[in-house]
């Protein structure tokens, strides 16, 4: 692990596909950075199984009578490894006030929808229903409000006829792979800041999100 990269956490709940595209960009030199952690709030995660032992951090959050007692074991275990930046990557779990102001400004989560629209969970099935036209994926700054933090970037996809929730997770999930290493090639290049309930980009307030470009590049919108 080289000490001059930036440092990225990972924190997910489920099978890691999105840890493995950061961890494959690494490897090929798209993304300079180290993941210095993945931290799972269940043991049986198959995200863990991605990284060595060494990375991995989990407990049941289940078994905490409190849950301000898991987040600060969970808070401590992040700061201990010193992150630039936080992922949450599927992590199931609404983060409580004092753990996401702890590490405030560097925490990002990628979030299947095109926010605002479908905060919360099964994002699929509420765009199929409202009859949406395009649907895709978010990556943004997380704030004690869920999902309603900043919105960096968005992918964008076409719902096609005979589409069901199924088809188009698959679908928005490998839209999600290159918008968050584009992401984080521009957050571990200092390129990124929270201001306020905005993004500034090159020290430049953002008024709309970026967009991700079919070559996987993001681009400010209306330039696709
Ligand atoms: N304080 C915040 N916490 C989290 C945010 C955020 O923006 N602010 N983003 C989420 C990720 N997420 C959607 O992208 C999300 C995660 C979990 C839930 C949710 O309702 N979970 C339930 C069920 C938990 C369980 O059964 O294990 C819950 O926690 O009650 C909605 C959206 C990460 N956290
Ligand atoms: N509300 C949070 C949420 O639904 N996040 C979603 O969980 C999946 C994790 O996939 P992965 O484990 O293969 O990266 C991704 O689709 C991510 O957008």
């Amino acid at each position: 692990m080289n000490a001059a990269k930036r440092r990225i956490a990972v924190l997910a709940s489920g099978r890691g596909s999105n840890l493995q595209a950061l961890l494959d960009a690494i490897a090929d030199g798209r993304l300079d950075a180290d993941i210095v952690g993945v931290f799972s709030d269940k043991p049986a995660a198959p995200v863990l199984q991605r990284v060595p032992d060494a990375l991995r951090w989990s407990r049941d959050a289940r078994s905490y009578a409190d849950k301000a007692d898991y987040e600060r074991e969970l808070g401590d275990a992040l700061a201990a490894c010193a992150p630039d930046w936080i992922v949450c990557a599927g992590y199931m779990r609404i983060l409580g006030d004092a753990l996401v102001e702890r590490f405030r400004g560097r925490m990002l989560n990628i979030h299947p929808s095109l926010l605002p629209k479908y905060r919360g969970l099964k994002t699929h099935a509420r765009a199929l229903e409202a009859g949406d036209a395009e649907h895709g994926a978010s990556v943004h700054f997380v704030t004690p409000e869920l999902d309603a933090g900043a919105v960096i970037a968005q992918a964008r996809i076409p719902v096609l006829p005979g589409d069901d929730p199924e088809s188009l997770a698959r679908r928005v999930l490998e839209r999600e792979h290159p918008l968050l290493v584009a992401v984080l090639q521009w957050a571990v290049s200092g390129r990124l800041n929270e201001r306020g309930t905005t993004v500034a980009v090159d020290g430049h307030t953002l008024f709309t999100p970026l967009h991700l470009d079919c070559a996987g590049r993001l681009a400010p919108p209306g330039t696709e």
